[in-house]
């Protein structure tokens, strides 16, 4: 009974679907605003520098070519290995969603490095400040985006802080839904098990404990951000970034998407309170399979288990859902903030009381040899997921 209440608290009502109806024109990116997108970037004023302008080549040869189809180049062919390294790590993202994301990244080029006269304030304004992130917030919604695609968006040290600030920012601002979701093929490959090597002076142990420290209040943060949050889930999802979903308002996936929480293999224990949300999302058979037997779940199969609220095409995952957020956002602000505080602050000291015991035991386990081994295997290319 309970675990049906949760699976329904979670999927989108129908009088919200009735509004979206109603809203079927916005954020689809035709040919046309690709080129008005092509010619925008032609008409900076300032040179965007060469980490986005390779990003920019590369969504623009996916867009148009599909999946990288170039020979890689040598090694001492530094510009075209930089340029086939952009747009090999697009993957088989489709053109439809990089041609998206080039009229997306052009657009936030054209507000941010333009005249800041030429942006109208509180209609589209993107926040600098980040290295790891993209955030930006129009139409009533606030977006970040993880952004090391390369890395397949794997949440470093300065990447857990930064979506901490980024939150706190978007608690404050005047938006009235948060989104968070992945720039390039993967939403994220959770940890990034670097964070293991980086090792102070005082040892494994100081390591561990100001590990915990972080993940305590990184996982914090998303118990108690107070405005409806939202994750689009565009590709597949690893360890605490699949976690976390339990604590988000609505989550939309990608048919693309995968839901993987391989902590056995890893010597890890859960996070991010899924020994709690996913028991009463799922049940304890179903997430058992998830968090003890690390089972990679589709996104179908995470929808039927209700972790997801609903899956998309991908070739209409950001139309569909871009059209149905904007709805959200028009709804009066207040009211979703108190409808979410009633539903969490029931849960509140639970939750946190999960997240404190969960990384206490992941404090220990990351000293064990399982997964000492498991991280050194990895980083030494003997294993992947
Ligand atoms: C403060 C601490 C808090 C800890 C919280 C506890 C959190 C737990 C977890 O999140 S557990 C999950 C950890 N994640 C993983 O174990 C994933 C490891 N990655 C992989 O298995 C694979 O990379 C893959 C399956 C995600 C993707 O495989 P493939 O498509 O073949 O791509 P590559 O492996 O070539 O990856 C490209 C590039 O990205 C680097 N990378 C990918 N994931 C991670 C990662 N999690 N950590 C660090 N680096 C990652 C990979 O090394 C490649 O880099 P390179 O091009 O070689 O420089």
């Amino acid at each position: 009974m309970a675990n049906a209440a949760w699976r329904l608290a979670r999927r989108s009502c129908p009088s919200y679907l009735q509004v979206l109806h109603m809203n079927r024109t916005a954020m689809r990116a035709s040919q046309k605003d690709f080129e008005n997108a092509m010619n925008q970037v032609k008409l900076l004023k300032k040179d965007p520098g060469n980490e986005v302008k390779l990003k920019l080549y590369a969504l623009y040869k996916q867009a148009t070519e599909g999946p990288c189809n170039m020979p890689k180049p040598g090694v001492f062919d530094l510009i075209n290995k930089a340029k086939w390294d952009a747009w090999n790590t697009l993957g088989s993202l489709p053109k439809e969603t990089a041609r998206q994301n080039y009229v997306d990244l052009a657009s936030s080029l054209s507000s941010s490095l333009e005249s800041s006269s030429q942006v109208e304030p509180g209609t589209d304004r993107k926040s600098t400040g980040y290295e790891t992130l993209m955030v930006t917030s129009e139409d009533g919604i606030t977006k970040i985006t993880l952004n090391r695609p390369a890395k397949k968006n794997a949440i470093n040290v300065e990447m857990y802080h930064e979506i901490m600030r980024a939150l706190k920012a978007a608690s404050k601002d005047d938006s009235s839904i948060t989104v968070l979701t992945g720039n390039g093929d993967y939403y994220s490959s959770g940890n990034d098990l670097t964070n293991f090597t980086d090792i102070p002076p005082g040892g494994v142990e100081e390591k561990a404990k100001n590990s915990a420290i972080l993940l305590r209040e990184f996982v914090g943060c998303f118990i108690d951000f107070p405005k409806p949050l939202i994750a689009m889930v565009n590709g597949p999802a690893v360890g605490i970034s699949v976690t976390i979903l339990g604590l988000f308002d609505a989550v939309y996936a990608s048919d693309r998407a995968t839901f993987h929480t391989p902590f056995s293999h890893l010597g890890q224990s859960p996070e991010g309170c899924s020994s709690y949300t996913f028991l009463k999302i799922m049940g304890p058979a179903k997430a058992t399979e998830m968090l003890v037997f690390g089972k990679k779940l589709t996104a179908g199969e995470a929808c039927a288990q209700g972790l997801v609220t609903e899956v998309f095409p991908d070739s209409t995952f950001q139309k569909e859902v871009w059209t149905r957020l904007k709805a959200f956002a028009k709804l009066p602000p207040n009211a979703m903030r108190i409808s979410k505080e009633v539903i969490r602050n029931r849960e509140k000291e639970k939750l946190h009381a999960v997240n404190a015991e969960e990384c206490s035991v992941l404090q220990e386990r990351w000293l064990s040899d399982e997964c000492m081994n498991a991280v050194v295997n990895f980083l030494s290319r003997k294993s992947k997921l």
